[in-house]
């Protein structure tokens, strides 16, 4: 039998998905799945891909029939499968094959998976993908980590699958071992942060302006028509046109309010914290998701607090949209100058240079963040190298000045009105805080020197200073 050019593991929705697609790019291509039975209904459903597809029952029969040496991509779910199949694949390959995590792993696996590996004939490859199970099949956003030499064996098949942004491939070699998990991982705290805000305008139109979610829908989709273009602002709209064919009732209003999560935002969160750079939006949104959860303690604090009153907000309507447009446009800024002020500092932090204009670049189409935006985020990083706060590129200085006015007034209605908005606040008062020479931190260092004698500077003397504070220290 006419040997395969590359292997797959996990038929879940994103192996299935993105074995079509490299099948579909003319690849022949053998597949495995744990439940064996998964592999058998893929294949039976893969229609006039199916020439192109050797299901496999065993790694040892995937490993026969690919044509070595054999690229294997690993699309399970992140943690102990993954390290579970690389332990099986190391049974049954052989010197020069590949091995590409193409799961959402946190990178310090992914860098201890590269180092295990390191020495034993077989490359790693640690590969974000983005786009769900639509990108996964039509062409989603890949971004690379390992060496350089790998990313150049496999890089016509992952250019081939990925989607592309007026031609251009939205893959690319990001860095060493952990560097494109890491990116991956930031790209999905900054979709935490995205959705959250989305989710906090969405409320203010509801709960604020007691608006039905089929009168939200074309104000979203008239948002996607402009600065706020999207694929997450696009689907909201979809979202709040869509009806439950069980009750008649919108879809929407029928979902619990209690929001899933599988780890890369509390990574985002915890690397962000680690590596000392602020990313305020993206934890507000990340713990936003974790009360969400507490459902039962939330209807029993609004029990014990009474209920608020709906349609909280009052005056001319036209204006406030497009302020809540604006708001959501400087929430958003602010939330990707975090994120990609992390990936600066992670890159820093790791020496692997993380090319931030091809991040940008990659993330224009394909991923869940998808948007008009992050082409400007190109064109911007394009003249500054990638190099500083977002917040400080000329084109998004210019930017922020028109909406932070409008986040301000939004924010300081929604808190008045009693509407949690969480995710833009924390945007806010990041600009705000990043924007003021002078701070509020002389008085945390009167207080840390006053009670534990840690000193500070002066504004006026070079050197270390201690405070009057006499007997009173700490
Ligand atoms: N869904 C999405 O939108 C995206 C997901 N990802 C990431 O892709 C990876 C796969 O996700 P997804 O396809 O959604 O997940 P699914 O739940 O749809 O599929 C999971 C796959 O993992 C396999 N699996 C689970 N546990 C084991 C194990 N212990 N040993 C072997 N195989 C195992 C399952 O096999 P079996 O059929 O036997 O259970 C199945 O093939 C995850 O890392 C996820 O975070 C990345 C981008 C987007
Ligand atoms: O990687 C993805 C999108 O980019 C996955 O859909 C991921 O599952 C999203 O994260 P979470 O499940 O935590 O919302």
């Amino acid at each position: 039998m006419e040997k395969a050019e590359i292997g797959l593991i996990g038929l879940g929705t994103m192996g299935s998905n993105l074995a079509l697609n490299i099948a579909e790019k003319g690849h022949r291509i053998a597949v495995f799945n744990r439940t064996a039975s998964k592999t058998d209904a893929f294949v039976e459903n893969a229609g006039a891909l199916k020439g192109r597809i050797v299901p496999c029952k065993s790694l040892a029969e995937l490993a026969d029939a690919i044509r070595p040496p054999r690229p294997v991509i690993i699309m399970v779910l992140a943690g102990k499968p993954v390290d579970e199949q690389i332990a099986a694949l190391r049974d049954e390959l052989s010197a020069n094959d590949i091995i590409i995590d193409a799961g959402n792993a946190n990178f310090h696996d992914t860098v201890r998976r590269f180092t295990e590996l390191q020495g034993s004939g077989l490359t790693f490859i640690g590969m974000g993908v983005s786009g769900g199970e639509e990108g996964a099949r039509h062409g989603p956003s890949i971004m690379v980590g390992g060496t350089q030499e790998s990313w150049t064996r496999v890089e016509d098949v992952l250019t081939a699958i990925s989607a592309k942004y007026k031609g251009e491939p939205c893959a690319a070699w990001l860095g060493p071992d952990g560097a494109g998990h890491f990116v991956k991982t930031i790209h999905n705290g900054i979709e935490y942060a995205d959705m959250q805000m989305i989710a906090e305008i969405y409320g203010i139109l509801r709960d604020g302006l007691a608006m039905a979610p089929k009168e939200i829908a074309p104000v979203f989709a008239g948002w996607n028509e402009g600065r706020l273009n999207s694929y997450l602002i696009e689907i909201t709209a979809k979202v709040l046109e869509a009806d439950d064919a069980e009750t008649g009732k919108p879809v929407v209003d029928i979902i619990l309010d209690r929001a899933g999560q599988k780890g890369t935002g509390k990574w985002s969160v915890i690397e962000a914290q680690q590596l000392g750079i602020p990313a305020t939006a993206i934890e507000a949104a990340v713990a936003a998701r974790v009360l969400s959860s507490f459902k039962a303690e939330r209807l029993a604090a609004e029990k014990a607090y009474g209920t608020l009153e709906v349609e909280r907000i009052s005056g001319a309507k036209d204006a406030l949209l497009k302020d809540l447009e604006l708001a959501l446009f400087a929430g958003k800024i602010a939330a990707y100058a975090q994120g990609f002020a992390v990936m600066e500092g992670a890159s820093k932090e790791f020496g692997w240079n993380l090319p931030m204009p091809t991040i940008a670049r990659i993330w224009r189409a394909g991923c869940i963040i998808r948007s008009q935006f992050l082409d400007t985020i190109a064109e911007a990083f394009g003249k500054s190298g990638g190099k500083g706060n977002l917040l400080m590129a000329p084109a998004f200085i210019t930017m922020m000045k028109e909406a932070h006015p409008s986040l301000r007034r939004i924010v300081a209605r929604a808190a008045e009105a009693g509407l949690p908005v969480p995710a833009l606040s924390s945007a806010l008062a990041y600009f705000d805080a990043y924007r003021q020479g002078r701070g509020t931190s002389n008085m945390i260092q009167a207080q840390r020197d006053f009670f534990g004698a840690h000193g500070f500077e002066r504004i006026d003397a070079e050197g270390a200073f201690h405070g009057p504070w006499g007997m009173e220290q700490g």
